[in-house]
Order: structure tokens, then C-alpha cells, then sequence
């Protein structure tokens, strides 16, 4: 495993986002870790955060993206600390996010930053991918606002499970919306590199039987 993968595990452990214990997913899956991106609390963190998503994006995605998109909630503050951290490396992208609930007074509309246009190409940056809904319903939002491309899909952790067949949700995504995925790290190279002790293990062990992709 490369070094920066490793630095990111510790570094999700140190901030309290990366922990084991007994949660339940927006899926409603029984899940014994959980990444809780809305612990990131600081400008420090959200800047060494940034630095993770611009290697991982440099490493895979290139330059080869006009936006970056983050869903609300948790990946608006992940969208503008990548944007950031891409723009202190010479790569200056655009990029926007949604509203929840859509504002029908001032501005109005779903989407904040940078008006998508037709053609443009969108990498969507987000904390974790467990199912999928998420991204499926965070691209006809996108789609709605312009004829755009999809350049992509970043998530923190690739949690590799099952979506609706026994593909990882992830995959399912990608094909689903021909777009490539890409992670900083995965499930198994968290197990890897935490000492979790033999219980808690045990537990993710049991997890991925029940829901880890093929
Ligand atoms: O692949 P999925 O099964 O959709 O699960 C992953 C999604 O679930 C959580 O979103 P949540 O709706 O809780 O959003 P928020 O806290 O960012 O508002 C998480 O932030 C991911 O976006
Ligand atoms: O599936 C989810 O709801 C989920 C999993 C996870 O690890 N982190 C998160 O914020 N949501």
C-alpha cells in the first residue's frame, strides 16, 4: 500500500472520522466502522483533507475534469478544500454544489458556485459510497442543470459493497453512469493497515460476508 494511503487511515483515525463501534448506514445496513466526514472540524484538517483528494485525483483523474461537484451535505466542505488544494498545485477548476431543499427567493435554484454549462466535465467529489443512492441522486441533479459529462467519481473510502447485484455499489455506479471511480483508500486497505484486535475483526469479517462485493 502506497505511504499516502497509509497517512490517510491514521489521519481519519486521529480526527475521530474514522471509527469502529456499531452504526447503522443510510442504507440500513448494521455496520461495524463508520466514516463520519462531518467530524472534520478545522482548517488545518480540511486542508491536509484537500491535499488527500488532490493526490488521489492527480494519481487517476489527471486534469482531464472543467468541474468539481460535491453533494450536499458532507461534500460541499470536501468539494471547496479540494478545489483549493488543486488550485495551489497550478490547477485552477470551477466548482459547485446543491441545495437539499430548493430556494425559491433571491438567487433561487438548487445549485451554488459555478453554473454548469453544456459540454463541461464534472468530477464529483464525495466522502463514502456504501449502496449508492447517493450518487444516484446526485446525478440527475447534474443532469438537470446542463447537458454535462461526467468525469468521474473520488470518494475517502470505497467501503466495497454490494449495490443492487453483488458488484461493488461503487462499480455499479460507474457503469450505471459510464463514469470511472476512484477512492483514496478502501475497506481493505483500512483492515490492513489498523491493528483492530481479534473482536472487532471478527466483526468486519462478518460485515463484508454479508455485504462486501465479489
Ligand atoms: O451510497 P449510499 O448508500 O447512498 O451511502 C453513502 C451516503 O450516505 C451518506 O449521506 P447522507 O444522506 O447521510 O448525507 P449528508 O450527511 O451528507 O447530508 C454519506 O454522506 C454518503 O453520501
Ligand atoms: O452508508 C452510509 O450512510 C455511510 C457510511 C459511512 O461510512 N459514512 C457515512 O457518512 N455514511
Amino acid at each position: 500500500m502506497e505511504a499516502y494511503k497509509r497517512e490517510f487511515i491514521d489521519f481519519m483515525m486521529e480526527v475521530g472520522v474514522l471509527t469502529f463501534g456499531d452504526f447503522t448506514t443510510k442504507s440500513g445496513r448494521k455496520t461495524p466502522y463508520f466514516v463520519n466526514t462531518g467530524l472534520y472540524r478545522s482548517g488545518s484538517q480540511l486542508e491536509r483533507l484537500g491535499e488527500f483528494y488532490a493526490n488521489a485525483i492527480q494519481a487517476s483523474v489527471g486534469t482531464d475534469f472543467d468541474v468539481l461537484f460535491g453533494p450536499a451535505y458532507k461534500g460541499i466542505p470536501l468539494v471547496v478544500t479540494t478545489a483549493m488544494a488543486l488550485s495551489r498545485r497550478g490547477h485552477d477548476a470551477a466548482f459547485c454544489f446543491n441545495r437539499k431543499e430548493a430556494k425559491d427567493h433571491g438567487e433561487g435554484g438548487v445549485l451554488v458556485g459555478h453554473k454548469l454549462s453544456a459540454g463541461e466535465r464534472v468530477l464529483i467529489i464525495e466522502d463514502v459510497t456504501t449502496a449508492g443512492t447517493s450518487i444516484r441522486e446526485t446525478v440527475p441533479v447534474l443532469k438537470a442543470a446542463a447537458e454535462i459529462q461526467l468525469a468521474g467519481l473520488v470518494v475517502s473510502v470505497d467501503r466495497g459493497e454490494k449495490g443492487t447485484g453483488t458488484k461493488s455499489a461503487l462499480a455499479e455506479v460507474g457503469d450505471e453512469f459510464a463514469m470511472p471511480t476512484f477512492s483514496i483508500v478502501n475497506v481493505h486497505e483500512i483492515r490492513e493497515h489498523v491493528d483492530l484486535g481479534a473482536d472487532d475483526d471478527a466483526r468486519m469479517q462478518a460485515y463484508l460476508d454479508q455485504y462486501g462485493a465479489e
